[in-house]
């Protein structure tokens, strides 16, 4: 069946027509995510869900979404999404980072001059016949010192264009190296000294729990009396009642503001205070950033639903579309590695390693920890996959580590996942043979070549005599078909396994009896998701 998409906000027609192209079935509802509720009763048919900001994708409405692979954010701020909750649930979250940057970075250069040289009022006041020339006196830009804070995709661009006016830029930023700041001509600073320095500020930070009210009085108090303010960013940056006592008192001479704490803003303290220029969530509001996002967001998601791609997603690792169907049965075998562990293991997991030998070491193996991961939890908890996978390995505390080396033996590439509980250690090794399928090549430091079925049967046991004809039996006496049997030992008379490929699942209470020969010393049932 085809995929189904929602879009629930207003996008450009184009992400409609490239869902068609890619044989997904798209409602196109641009109201919708305005209405909560109705949203809530329909959301359970889609697959994936298109958005901009005036969507609210809660824990509430992931919930209720009981197919939702994919939420695809056309725009960059993620934070009207409940990302911990969808990665729960394993729901991909994906943004396009690039599309509205130059856009947004636009929208803050035109309040930059809009605020400078009071345009509204004034168009205002000249539209009302006043001709008020001696009411207006604005600023120059050349020369000033503009601080950025949040120096990333649009804080850069802004420190460009700001430097192509001749103004001075400082940027306060803890991720922006040195190196960076140098390359574009920025004086990197903390940000108690921007403050201190900058006679226009100007916000470019997502909003998160350390940025939030970010400006504020005590802030405020820090700045140079009459400085001004832009915010393209997010509206809870600001703490608004704070800049509007400041714009009151004149310690702020003016401010730009694009976003609000609460959208949309109907009614607000800024409102009406003279020198404060508003607009309505604009920043992206252009048809060139409107058209990107919208065909980005579309191939992006169809990428995910069709091929398993996976670019820009805030919750998982990248995988192209070309290295997809290349790492599709590397997944599958992290997965059973990890299937094969959670299956055989009792206790609380501790610690994980995946290791990767030769040529798996070059591939994506941040996507295949997460299966690997996925694979061990699913015993557990069955819904959980490559998204979900590492968040609950965080919550339950478990280590996990990933070691590359250089090829080490007779194959190609091969994954070993060693897994640690309090009591014991246990290590699985596998590859993928040219058939595309997974192998088990070594189980507890023992060799063998065991093909993976849906239904196996593992088994510890001592190197004596009998043990095959005692499983052959006790499967022919049980009337299921042994497909592969594959032993191995590591040392004549020493310790031993045994793990069948079965056509039907090992009836459960018959384990009871492989235990009571007396020579098996331990026997698990297995079952695998073998679908391609
Ligand atoms: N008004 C609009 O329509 C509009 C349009 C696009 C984006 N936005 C907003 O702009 C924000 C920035 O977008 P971007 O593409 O530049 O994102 P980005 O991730 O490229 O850059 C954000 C920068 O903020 C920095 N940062 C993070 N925490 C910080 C902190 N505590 N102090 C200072 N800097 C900090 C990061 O290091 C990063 O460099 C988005 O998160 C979004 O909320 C608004
Ligand atoms: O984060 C963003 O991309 C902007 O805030 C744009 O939001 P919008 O898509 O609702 O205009």
């Amino acid at each position: 069946m085809a995929p189904r998409v929602l879009v629930s906000d207003k996008l450009s027609p184009t992400a409609v027509e490239i869902f068609r192209d890619h044989g997904i079935e798209v409602d196109y509802e641009p109201e919708l995510g305005k209405d909560k509720e109705k949203l809530l009763s329909v959301i359970g048919k889609y697959d994936g869900l298109a958005i901009r900001s005036a969507t609210k994708v809660t824990e509430k409405l992931i919930n209720a979404a009981t197919n939702l692979k994919v939420v695809g954010r056309a725009g960059i701020g993620v934070d009207n999404v409940d990302i911990p909750a969808a990665s729960r649930r394993g729901i991909i979250v994906m943004n396009t980072p690039f599309g509205n940057s130059i856009t947004t970075a636009e929208h803050a250069i035109a309040l930059l001059f809009a605020v400078a040289r009071q345009i509204p009022e004034a168009n205002a006041s000249t539209h009302a016949g006043k001709w008020e020339k001696n009411r207006f006196m604005g600023v120059e830009i050349t020369g000033k010192t503009l601080g950025i804070i949040g120096c990333g995709n649009i804080g850069s661009v802004v420190a460009m264009r700001a430097i192509g006016l001749k103004m001075h830029v400082v940027a306060y930023d803890p991720f922006l190296s040195e190196a960076r700041a140098e390359e574009l001509g920025v004086e990197k600073v903390e940000l108690d000294e921007l403050f201190a320095r900058a006679d226009f500020i100007t916000l470019h930070t997502p909003l998160t729990d350390k940025t939030r009210g970010i400006i504020d009085a005590a802030a405020i108090a820090k700045m140079k009396d009459g400085v001004r303010i832009i915010n393209c960013a997010r509206g809870g940056l600001i703490v608004e009642k704070d800049l509007v006592e400041a714009l009151k008192s004149g310690k702020v001479a003016g401010a730009g503001i694009d976003v609000f704490e609460v959208e949309p803003a109907t009614e607000n303290p800024l409102f009406n205070l003279p020198n404060v220029v508003c607009t309505p969530h604009l920043g992206a509001a252009t048809t060139e950033a409107q058209e990107n996002v919208a065909l980005q967001i579309a191939e992006q998601m169809s990428d995910y639903l069709i091929k398993g791609a996976v670019t820009n997603a805030i919750n998982m690792p990248s995988i192209s579309a070309e290295e997809a169907p290349r790492l599709k049965p590397f997944i599958k075998l992290a997965e059973v590695l990890g299937a094969f562990v959670g299956q055989v293991t009792e206790d609380s997991i501790r610690e994980v390693e995946v290791l990767f030998d030769g040529s798996t070491a070059a591939m994506n193996t941040r996507a295949l920890v997460s299966a690997a991961l996925a694979g061990l939890i699913r015993p557990q908890v069955s819904d959980v996959n490559m998204v979900s996978a590492p968040i609950m390995a965080k919550e339950r505390g478990i280590i996990v580590s990933e070691v590359k080396r250089d090829k080490s033996g007779v194959f190609d590439g091969y994954i070993k996942l060693t897994v640690k509980t309090a009591s014991k250690t246990r290590s699985i090794a596998g590859t993928v043979f040219s058939d595309g399928k997974p192998r088990f090549i070594q189980i507890k430091g023992i060799n063998l070549d065991a093909e993976v079925g849906e239904h196996m049967v593992y088994t510890t046991n001592y190197d004596t005599p009998g043990i095959i004809g005692l499983l052959g039996t006790v499967c022919a006496k049980h009337g299921v078909n042994i497909a592969n049997f594959q032993l191995g030992r590591n040392r004549p008379g020493g310790d031993a396994i045994a793990l069948l490929y079965l056509d039907a699942p090992f009836p459960e209470n018959v384990i009871q009896e492989l235990l009571a020969s007396g020579s098996i010393l331990s026997a698990k049932r297995l079952h695998f998701d073998v679908s391609a």
